[in-house]
């Protein structure tokens, strides 16, 4: 039986515009009645735990794509090198015109807008022998150290509290939510998910965004899986 859900939240409980959609926020709400939801973001951790408050959702949550975990009131983990990202974005700096994007708040990771190639930078970083990677959540460009992601933190969270695969759900749209799809029981992609997403997922929905994430709690509820 489910009983954590780990959700996404730009592009799944969010429109292109990263606006919140307010039948998303009902969804959450009901999820929050059946089971722990977590959220697992690329957003930097003040940002999640803001939203992690306003919707309810548990105060153990994965913020900078998995370089940040709080482990609930006031507790926070950095499971990142943030020199790493640092000594990427500088070297990349001299062959792409990188533009930085809410590094105010960011502890671990860096983001960058997108417009570059992402493929060709990361053979550099490779080339380099800098141990970062590039994500594009098709909201921004993550560098980020390449032994993070937000399935290894999600594993972290499921390894320490004793949470099984089986046990857990995930629900996203971009590349950056392969990692942790490939670490549950059972994968959801909302309709405007990116295609890698999409084909290891257990059920797609019809509608996109918050619509989308309202169909894939209806579908979780009708198949009973909590
Ligand atoms: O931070 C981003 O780039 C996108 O955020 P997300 O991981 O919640 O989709
Ligand atoms: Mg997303």
């Amino acid at each position: 039986m489910i009983r954590v859900v780990a959700i996404d939240i730009d592009g799944t409980i969010t429109d292109d515009e990263r606006l919140l959609s307010p039948e998303a926020v009902v969804a959450v709400r009901r999820l929050n009645s059946l089971a722990e939801v977590i959220l697992v973001t690329g957003n930097v951790h003040c940002f999640t735990r803001a939203a992690a408050v306003l919707l309810g959702t548990s105060k153990t949550f994965i913020a900078e794509n998995g370089g940040v975990v709080s482990w609930g009131e006031g507790e926070m983990e950095l499971l990142s090198d943030p020199a790493i990202c640092q000594e990427a974005y500088l070297r990349l700096k001299e062959v792409y015109p990188l533009k930085k994007k809410d590094s105010r708040y960011r502890i671990t990771d860096l983001v960058v807008d997108s417009g570059f190639d992402v493929e060709e930078a990361e053979t550099l970083l490779d080339g380099w022998g800098i141990p970062a990677d590039l994500v594009d959540s098709g909201f921004a460009v993550h560098i980020k150290d390449r032994k993070v992601d937000k399935g290894r933190a999600l594993s972290e969270v499921m390894y320490r509290r004793g949470i099984l695969r089986e046990e857990v759900a995930a629900v996203g749209d971009s590349k950056s939510d392969l990692p942790m799809f490939r670490v549950v029981g059972f994968r959801a992609s909302v309709g405007n998910g990116v295609p890698e997403l999409k084909a290891e997922s257990d059920y797609v929905s019809e509608l996109e965004f918050g619509p989308g994430f309202c169909e894939i709690v209806d579908q979780m509820v009708d198949r009973e899986i909590f």
